[in-house]
């Protein structure tokens, strides 16, 4: 690895809980060296839409002399289906992989944490090395062993904790994402801003044309501040017993418009909507002050990304919301800032007081 890399740690309280983020360019091919010797079979799960991406790192891995086969999934959403886990343990099955072997997820974050799926649960868990190809994959996604598949009723209803043996954040990748998609992941790293590095809002601010382009310093040093957030946080609390549900900020309202819209909708522009709710509800009980709350709408304003939703959908979105894995009982948890930085729980009996905020951003 040259010295252009930058290398995030995360660590944990078991050997497989400590593994490197690397961020750098033509990383792809560093793939065989952070297999190791003992891996003898890897399995390369990727959506069609990135096959050449497939293709280039199984000759990568053959020239090393691993032996690589393929499953190559539908995109998105879709990919993170029981019967894509099924088709994947197939393959497993079929080609004898052992506890020794590997499994490599090259994509986005469905690919990674439909991949991270099969892989904690083939044989109760094998390694898997991240190599994510999307903003949104290299900045969350592929960082902390969430991993997970919708439901009929949900999203990511079924999942496991599993954390990668390594992540591969090539930038390079990010030269072919659709615009839209890169503003997908713009909104988790605005999450990270508001939750825990106001650095980095300073920085979309000041910088509102660069953080768009894939190549520009400015969009590195997000990604890598945005890593960094996670990393410290999945490293305290891998499971979600307390600090990680922070992480969650926007997220308990955006599922539920990403269920209601049928996956239509971008992870991170249903979040958007997700984070600006929670700034409503924030404000309305007095824990966040206007100005904090105005930025929210400014920021997510500024990049492009949507700030309402529908007004008629709200029934569905309050039973949606009551699925979240934060919620205990009746009681509906939020996660929202008692300022810039300093983000905690609001735990909702009442969904009246829920109502309310949404009429300030509903359309
Ligand atoms: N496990 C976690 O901690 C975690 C964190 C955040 C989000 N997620 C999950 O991640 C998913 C969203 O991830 P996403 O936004 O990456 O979506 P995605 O995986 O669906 O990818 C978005 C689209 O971009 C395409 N794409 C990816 N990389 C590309 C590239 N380099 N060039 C061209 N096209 C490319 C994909 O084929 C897809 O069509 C959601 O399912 C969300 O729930 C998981
Ligand atoms: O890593 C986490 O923890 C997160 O909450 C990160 C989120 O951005 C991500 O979308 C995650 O998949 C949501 O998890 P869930 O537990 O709410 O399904
Ligand atoms: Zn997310």
């Amino acid at each position: 690895m040259n010295e252009l890399n930058t290398v995030i740690k995360v660590t944990g309280t078991a050997p497989t809980d400590n593994y490197d983020v690397v961020v750098g360019r033509g990383l792809l091919a560093n793939l065989p060296e952070l297999l190791g010797e003992r891996v003898k079979r890897v399995l390369v799960i990727h959506p069609r839409a990135l096959r050449a991406t497939g293709e280039a790192v199984r000759e990568d891995l053959a020239a090393a002399g691993f032996t690589s086969l393929t499953a190559e999934i539908p995109d998105a959403e879709e990919g993170k289906h029981i019967q894509v886990a099924s088709f994947c343990w197939q393959v497993l099955g079929q080609n004898d992989f052992t506890r020794s072997d590997a499994i490599v997820a090259v994509g986005g974050g469905a690919v990674t944490d439909v991949a991270g799926f099969v892989a904690a649960t083939w044989l109760r868990g094998v390694k898997v090395v991240h190599l994510p190809t999307s903003l949104l994959g290299m900045v969350d996604a592929s960082v902390g062993g969430k991993t997970g598949i919708n439901t009929a009723e949900g999203k990511n209803l079924v999942g496991a904790f599993h954390p990668p043996a390594g992540v591969l954040v090539d930038l390079d990748t990010l030269d072919t994402l659709p615009p839209n998609e890169l503003l997908s992941g713009m909104a988790e790293v605005v999450k990270c801003g508001f939750i825990a590095d106001p650095a980095i809002l300073e920085l979309i601010e000041a910088n509102p044309e660069a953080v768009k382009d894939p190549r520009s310093d400015v969009l590195r040093e997000l990604i890598e501040r945005a890593i960094t957030v996670k990393a410290r946080v999945v490293s305290e609390d891998l499971t979600e017993t307390g600090l990680r549900e922070t992480l969650n900020y926007g997220h308990t309202l955006g599922h539920a418009i990403e269920h209601a819209e049928r996956y239509s909708w971008r992870h991170g522009a249903a979040v958007s909507v997700g984070m600006m709710f929670a700034a409503e509800l924030a404000r309305s009980v007095g824990r966040l002050s206007d100005d904090d709350a105005d930025r929210h709408r400014r920021i997510l304003d500024q990049l492009g990304l949507p700030l309402t939703y529908r007004r008629d959908r709200w029934q569905a979105l309050l039973d949606g919301m009551r699925r979240d894995k934060k919620t205990r009982g009746d009681l509906l948890r939020f996660v929202v800032l008692d300022g810039i930085g300093r983000p905690g729980i609001l735990e909702v009996p009442d969904p009246s007081l829920l109502f309310a905020a949404y009429q300030e951003i509903a359309s």
